[in-house]
C-alpha cells in the first residue's frame, strides 16, 4: 500500500488550514506527523479519512483518490479520531459489533474478527463494560479496536497518544509495532514530539498549514544536519546524516582549531566552558581517526560521546514554533 498526499488545500474562511501539502508513505511505516496547534493536522488527517474533502488536491491510496472514490477508499483506512468513545449505554462488545457489521462481516467470520482484535488489543476483560466507563488507556484500544475491524491496510491515527500514561503508551508503540510488521502503513499525529520519539520511523512535519519537512528519520536528520542542503548549503556532506560529538576537554580552543583541520569535521562548538560540539562527515568510522587528532596533539580530553539527533531535537531545529 502507498499513500500520496498531493497538493492538499483547504480554507476556513481567511483561515489557509491546509497549505499546498503533499508527500508520502507507504506499508511497513510509522509515520508521525508532527506540528504545533492549529498547524492543520486535523483538517489533513479529516480529508485523509474522507470525512471532508479539499478545496484542491487529493489523496491516493494505492492509486484510488479520496476525492472521486471514498467509499473504496473507507474499505482501505482505519481511522482512529481524537475523540474517543464515551456512550453511556454501549458496552465495548456492541461497539465493535456494530461497526463489523457495518463493514459487511457475517456470522462466524464477524465472530472470530471480533475475537482476534479483543485479543490482540486486549479488551477480552473489559468487553462487558459500559464505555463511559472505561479509563482513557482502555477507550484508546477500544478505538483502535474499531478502527481494525475491516482489517484496512492503512491507520490515521489523530493524537492516539494524548493523555497516555507512560505505561499504556509502551503498550501502543508495541502494538503499532506489530500492525507495521503486518504490513500496514500507519500514520499518527501528535504536538508533542516525546510522545512519538521512539515510536516513529519517519516523519511529516507541518507548520500553518504548510509542509516544513517528511521522510523516513534518516532522510530528515539528513536534510536537518550541518552541511547537508537544509543545513548548511553548499557545504560538503549532503545527504549523509554524519555524526555528533560531544567532547569534554581542557583546552576547549585549542581542541577545536586541532579538530577542524581533519577533513571529516564540518564544524565545532564551544558549548560551554570545557565542553565541544563537533559535527562531522560520514557515520562511526570516522570516529576514531577524529579523536585520534586530539590525542596525537597530547590534548587532555576527559571524555566524549557519541550524540544522535533525535525528532524532538529535529523538530525544533525544523519549526518555529509559530502557529496561526
Ligand atoms: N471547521 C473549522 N472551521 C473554522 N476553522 C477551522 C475549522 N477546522 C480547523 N480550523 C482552523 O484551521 C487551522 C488548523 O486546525 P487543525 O485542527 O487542523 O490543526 P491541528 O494541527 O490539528 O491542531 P491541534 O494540534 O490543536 O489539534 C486552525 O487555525 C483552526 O482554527
Amino acid at each position: 500500500m502507498e499513500i500520496k498526499v498531493r497538493n492538499l488545500v483547504r480554507s476556513f474562511g481567511m483561515t489557509r488550514a491546509v497549505d499546498d501539502i503533499s508527500f508520502e508513505f507507504a506499508a511497513g511505516n510509522v509515520f508521525g506527523f508532527i506540528g504545533p496547534n492549529g498547524a492543520g493536522k486535523t483538517t489533513t488527517i479529516r480529508i485523509m479519512a474522507t470525512l471532508d474533502l479539499p478545496d484542491s488536491g487529493d489523496v491516493f491510496y494505492d492509486g484510488v483518490s479520496v476525492v472521486n472514490y471514498p467509499e473504496e477508499v473507507r474499505r482501505l483506512v482505519g481511522y482512529m479520531p481524537d475523540s474517543l468513545p464515551d456512550f453511556r449505554d454501549i458496552q465495548v462488545w456492541e461497539y465493535l459489533d456494530f461497526f463489523a457489521r457495518s463493514f459487511g462481516l457475517r456470522g462466524a467470520q464477524r465472530t472470530r474478527t471480533l475475537a482476534d482484535i479483543e485479543e490482540f488489543t486486549n479488551l477480552g476483560g473489559i468487553r462487558r463494560k459500559y464505555l463511559a466507563g472505561l479509563s482513557k488507556g482502555m477507550k484508546q484500544r477500544v478505538s483502535l479496536a474499531r478502527a481494525l475491524v475491516h482489517n484496512p491496510g492503512v491507520l490515521i491515527m489523530d493524537e492516539p497518544a494524548a493523555g497516555l500514561d507512560p505505561r499504556a503508551r509502551l503498550e501502543l508503540r508495541s502494538l503499532l509495532k506489530i500492525l507495521s510488521g503486518q504490513g500496514k502503513a500507519i500514520l499518527l499525529s501528535s504536538h508533542i514530539l516525546s510522545e512519538l520519539q521512539d515510536i516513529c520511523d519517519g516523519a511529516v512535519i507541518i507548520e500553518k498549514g504548510r509542509l516544513l519537512s517528511a521522510g523516513t528519520l534518516s532522510q530528515l536528520l539528513a536534510q536537518a544536519s550541518p552541511g547537508s542542503a537544509a543545513g548548511a548549503p553548499g557545504a560538503e556532506g549532503e545527504g549523509k546524516p554524519g555524526v555528533t560529538l560531544l567532547i569534554e576537554c581542557a583546552k576547549c580552543e585549542e581542541a577545536r582549531l586541532k579538530l577542524l583541520e581533519h577533513p571529516a569535521v564540518r564544524e565545532v562548538i564551544i558549548r560551554e566552558e570545557g565542553k565541544l560540539q563537533a559535527f562531522l562527515e560520514g557515520d562511526d568510522e570516522v570516529v576514531p581517526p577524529v579523536m585520534g587528532t586530539l590525542f596525537a596533539a597530547g590534548l587532555p580530553v576527559m571524555g566524549f560521546a557519541r550524540k544522535s539527533m533525535g525528532l524532538e531535537e529535529l523538530f525544533m531545529k525544523i519549526t518555529t514554533g509559530e502557529v496561526q
